[in-house]
């Protein structure tokens, strides 16, 4: 038997998800006490079942069992079935050890079916619905607007494959940690509960002919087809390769109203259980000064030639300017936000997606060798090059930076960068209507550093002005409407989050030793308020922030002499790989550094 992972307070191993459901299946009442004495019985142990594998690989275990999981919560399956779906998913998401905990993926069209019976069906026992809306207030779910495929989610990731379309990442991802087998171990388990689940369902209506097509049609030697499917034997090179999709990627589906109707219903029901925590309180006197005098701006400055890098940080500060503009169109319209949650306090909405897809289609359109990165895990739609960005590109050329082009960068290549995009940082604050936390980030990374930024403020206002831009390049400095306080700052003023708190983040802000606390959103504004002198330093002590997070306001620090690392002083690395998480915290300073960075190793051990 396999090496589990052993916490001391969960039991030893024993069964598994299909002997669970089946239980579940097999009950005629479904009030809590039932499913609670189904859950006593199995202990949640199938969730460990393949943790033998890897750390990394254990959380790809977990999503997947809660992806398969969440397959039976739609239509055609019964009731029961249904119900015991959303007890293994509370389970599943409500018991997980790690923070940020994975979140429960789920097509826009499962929720809206489940939802409706949860309305309409009055066999449905409180204690379901009490669930459903716990894990609808802890935001335990990804609702993704792309319709899938019935049952287990590996049948929609092969025909995706097969299409040449997307899950590059996750096929990337499965090879590099060398899991072919136990993905396919697991595959064969999930095969084995959907096709009993099929019985289950024939006998119970039967016969085969009223059931839907997608139950009929599962292929019977299911493991011979997916190691055909798989072809066990390439190479990592020879999955980069044949995975690049060779015709242009599919526009993003249409998210029409459903995702905006269903989110009221989503709120209405989590409020049955729960209210909304009170949101923590701004200091509302924050402004900023009233001179705009530009940071490090050398006029007499040789002027660069057209360098890449410039061109590039040039392109990104019109990108991300045209990006402000769309998000404040969007806040300004009054036809909403169209939030999605992502996962546990992390929504989207349609300003983060139609920013992310004009920064990036031009930056690919223009740079087609950069890897770009965004923080919204859309594709690209072909729409967004549209022309009034090729003309904002292609004009205002006296607008690139006027600097001398530091010597380390002049060998550059594109092919060498690497562009970080959160084209909405602050989205809580954004949702909330706390505008000034909300800002687009565009970071440019080579061999694993931060050399430069944009970070545009779109809500930021100066007499009639909307918005600002500042931009940096890490040995040329910082320029654009860079505001710095002059005033010393009194005592130690620490900037912490004000969406994202755990007694972790409050421990490291308390080890600051501050003598004022500032809650603001966003990673990007509150490295503003480090680098304009407003705060001593910001802390967040979570493995919440991201690469795109972190990238542009750390290139811009350093250019202008601070620094961003993270929450113990160790640098942080931004290399393309899938692990965008910046999982040990952000620290900036404009000075002291060390000092911060030793006081909160005294008091914090690991995040
Ligand atoms: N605990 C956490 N869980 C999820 N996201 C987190 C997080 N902590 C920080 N983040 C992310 O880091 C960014 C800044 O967070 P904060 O406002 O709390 O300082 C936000 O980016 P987005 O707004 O782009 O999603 C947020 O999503
Ligand atoms: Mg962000």
């Amino acid at each position: 038997m396999a090496a589990y992972y052993t916490y001391n307070f969960l039991p030893p191993i024993s069964s598994d998800l299909d002997s669970l459901i089946h239980d579940f299946e097999r009950e005629s009442d479904y009030d809590y006490q039932t499913f609670a004495s189904v859950w006593q019985k199995h202990k949640l142990e199938f969730l460990f079942k393949a943790a033998d594998i890897q750390p990394n690989s254990f959380r790809f275990f977990l999503d997947d069992s809660m992806t398969v999981a969440a397959s039976y919560l739609g239509q055609p399956w019964r009731l029961p079935i249904q119900l015991g779906a959303l007890y293994c998913l509370f389970t599943i998401y409500m018991y997980q050890i790690e923070e940020p905990k994975i979140k429960i993926r789920l097509p826009i069209d499962t929720l809206n079916s489940f939802l409706d019976q949860m309305e309409l069906s009055s066999a449905i026992p409180a204690d379901a619905k009490t669930i459903l809306c716990k894990l609808i207030h802890e935001h335990a779910f990804v609702i993704s607007a792309t319709r899938h495929e019935m049952g287990p989610r590996f049948f929609t990731k092969m025909n995706y494959m097969k299409s040449g379309k997307y899950m590059r990442s996750d096929v990337l991802l499965s090879s590099r940690l060398n899991i072919d087998e136990k993905l396919i171990t697991m595959c064969e388990e999930a095969h084995n509960l959907y096709t009993k689940a099929k019985d289950n369902l024939i006998e119970a209506s039967g016969g085969t002919d009223s059931l839907p097509q997608e139950l009929t049609s599962i292929r019977p030697n299911f493991i011979e087809q997916l190691k055909k499917e798989f072809d066990l034997e390439r190479s990592d090179d020879q999955f980069d390769q044949e995975e690049q999709p060779d015709t242009e990627p599919e526009p993003i589906p249409q998210r029409g109203p459903s995702i905006g109707e269903t989110r009221s219903r989503i709120r209405a029901k989590a409020e049955m259980i729960a209210k909304p925590k009170a949101s923590a309180s701004v200091k509302e006197e924050y402004t900023f000064d009233d001179d705009h005098d530009d940071y490090n701006n050398d006029d007499d400055a040789d002027e660069c030639s057209l360098d890449m890098i410039a061109d590039n940080v040039n392109n990104d500060k019109r990108s991300a300017k045209r990006a402000g503009q769309i998000i404040r169109d969007v806040q300004s319209s009054g036809t909403g936000l169209d939030i999605v949650e992502k996962g546990h306090n992390d929504p989207q909405t349609k300003a983060d997606r139609a920013s992310q897809q004009l920064i990036i289609s031009s930056l690919v359109k223009h740079f087609p060798q950069l890897t770009v990165r965004g923080e919204e895990n859309i594709p690209l739609e072909k729409s967004a090059a549209s022309s009034d960005i090729d003309d904002l590109i292609g004009s205002n050329l006296d607008e690139i930076l006027k600097a001398p082009c530091p010597t380390e960068f002049q060998k550059l290549e594109e092919k060498d960068l690497v562009i970080w995009v959160d084209p909405l940082d602050g989205t809580r604050e954004f949702t909330e209507g706390r505008l000034e936390g909300v800002t687009v980030l565009i970071g440019v990374a080579t061999q694993g550093n931060a050399i430069g930024g944009i970070i545009h403020q779109p809500f930021y206002e100066d007499g009639g002005q909307s918005g600002r831009s500042i931009w940096g390049l890490v040995h040329a400095g910082v320029y654009g409407k860079c505001d710095i306080n002059k005033t010393p700052l009194p005592g130690r003023i620490v900037a912490g989050s004000l969406s994202h708190r755990s007694k972790t983040v409050i421990d490291a802000v308390n080890a600051c030793q501050p003598t004022e606390v500032l809650q603001a959103g966003g990673c990007g504004y509150k490295s503003l308020l480090v680098l304009e002198r407003r705060v001593h330093v910001y802390v967040h002590a979570s493995r919440g922030c991201s690469l795109w997070d972190t990238c542009a306001p750390e290139a811009i620090l350093r250019a202008a002499g601070g620094r961003l690392t993270d929450v113990f002083g160790n640098g942080i690395s931004y290399f393309p790989t899938d692990q965008t998480s910046v999982k040990t915290g952000v620290l900036a300073t404009m000075a002291d550094h060390d000092w911060y960075a030793q006081q909160i190793r005294e008091k914090i051990n690991n995040l």
